[in-house]
């Protein structure tokens, strides 16, 4: 008789680690997983994808204790914590926040501080600084004005996608009720596939977004195509198949958008840390760090992108449900690759991997959470990145569907509903 603790394949169960929370269908889950990488020689694999494989694995669970934490008394991995440098924002982001108070949300002082990381040069995270308000609006803005035509998105190479946007032709046959039968509430079929739009599953630089494609149907209700939006472009729209920008035909950058990013790009001006030890600090902007063992190569990184020389050209949106991600990518298509690329998320957490210009360097993973924005500078704008993990029930509760009675956003329900599976990026860049 068979050892009913052994799989066909010859595996034992002890060759996974027990996890007294799985049961026992899952425990045999994990174990064929184990043993399907096993076959397909992952021995070979890239430090990077080793990384992303280790976050997307779901049974068992993996583990997150270096997954880097920048909000204040998080406990982070002891090699981690040691590299964790606060840095002063530049002042001139305080104006910037209280001139765009419809971007930001009501001025209150704070939100001085950055993070970067020593050894990593180049990535710089603001924790969220927005109000709950403000990142409602945001969310809102994503889904009802900017995922609409002119601005093109994966919905595109399978429907005709209606000038008002499919999230308010939902919008509308929620309120109104209309069925599923009604046109009103329909979006039809493409005639035929649109060139250069073919990529209905990826992001509009990348071409990995990994999620099911939605299903050429003749026509389908706009309530069932919302939670297959996957990626929005603005600004200059970008050629799938040559990779490359349309230079001809930029379309407007949202405004909300360009502020947002032109006052992140001041808050950085100036930024990073100098080494403990260095008479002169490069920017009255920056921290003076004590290098932990194995980190003295570091000469210390400040950032000094003139704000007034930026530009928001191009940008990505990505919508997320919370089972999709995108895999490791270079962001490379934009010909000035010296202005740093600034992205915004909203809703559920994730954790984002970075690492270096190659994938066989070990990446760092971190935290995104809702309203948290990390800037890409320098050497990091080189760098390898992905969402190997897009965290589940994670949506903070000022996006829940059911505000607070005080609140009101009585229009919000709707929006916390589709919030509720996913998270949004908005990714803006600077072309030229
Ligand atoms: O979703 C994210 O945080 C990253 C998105 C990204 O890297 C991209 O769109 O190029
Ligand atoms: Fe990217």
């Amino acid at each position: 008789m068979p050892d009913s603790n052994e799989s066909p394949q010859g595996l034992k169960f002890a060759d996974v680690p027990f996890d007294p929370t799985l049961s026992r269908r899952q425990q045999k889950r994990a174990l064929f997983q184990k043993k399907a990488r096993d076959a397909q020689g992952y021995v070979n694999e890239t430090a990077f994808r080793q990384v992303e494989r280790k976050y997307r694995t779901r049974i068992p669970p993996p583990d997150l204790s270096e997954v880097i934490d920048f909000r204040p008394g998080a406990t982070n991995h002891p090699d981690i914590a040691s590299r964790i440098v606060p840095v002063a924002l530049n002042p001139a982001w305080q104006t910037e926040r209280r001139r765009l108070q419809h971007v930001f949300g009501q001025w209150t002082p704070g939100h001085h501080t950055g993070y970067m990381l020593l050894g990593f040069p180049g990535l710089i995270f603001i924790p969220n600084p927005f109000t709950p308000t403000a990142q409602r609006r945001l969310v809102k803005q994503c889904l009802r004005q900017h995922a609409r035509p002119p601005h093109k998105s994966n919905l595109d190479a399978h429907y005709q996608v209606p000038d008002e946007g499919v999230w308010n032709r939902h919008e509308g046959a929620q309120c109104h009720g209309w069925d599923d039968a009604d046109p009103r509430g329909q979006v039809p079929a493409a005639l035929k596939p649109s060139p250069g739009n073919h990529c209905p599953n990826s992001t509009a630089a990348t071409g990995q977004h990994q999620s099911p494609p939605p299903k050429p149907t003749p026509h389908a209700t706009a309530t069932a195509l919302v939670p297959k939006l996957r990626w929005v472009t603005l600004g200059y729209q970008y050629d799938w198949s040559r990779k490359e920008y349309f230079l001809n035909s930029p379309l407007a950058f949202p405004q909300d958008l360009d502020d947002l990013s032109r006052a992140i790009v001041t808050a950085i001006h100036d930024v990073g840390y100098g080494v403990a030890g260095n008479t002169s600090p490069p920017s009255q902007y920056t921290t003076i760090a004590a290098l932990p063992p194995g980190y003295d190569h570091d000469r210390g990184y400040v950032h000094h992108y003139d704000p007034a020389q930026f530009q928001a050209e191009a940008g990505v949106i990505n919508y997320y449900q919370t089972r999709d991600t995108l895999m490791a990518h270079v962001d490379r298509s934009e010909v000035n690759m010296d202005a740093p690329l600034v992205s915004l998320s909203l809703g559920n957490s994730a954790i984002f991997v970075i690492g270096e210009e190659s994938r066989e360097a070990k990446p760092l993973a971190l935290y995104v959470r809702s309203g948290d924005i990390l800037c890409m500078c320098g050497p990091r704008r080189k760098a390898y990145h992905g969402i190997p993990r897009v965290l589940e029930n994670t949506l903070p509760e000022y996006l829940q569907p059911q505000l607070p009675a005080a609140d009101t956003d009585t229009d919000w329900p709707l929006f916390g509903a589709y919030m509720l599976n996913a998270r949004l990026n908005v990714n803006v860049r600077q072309v030229l």
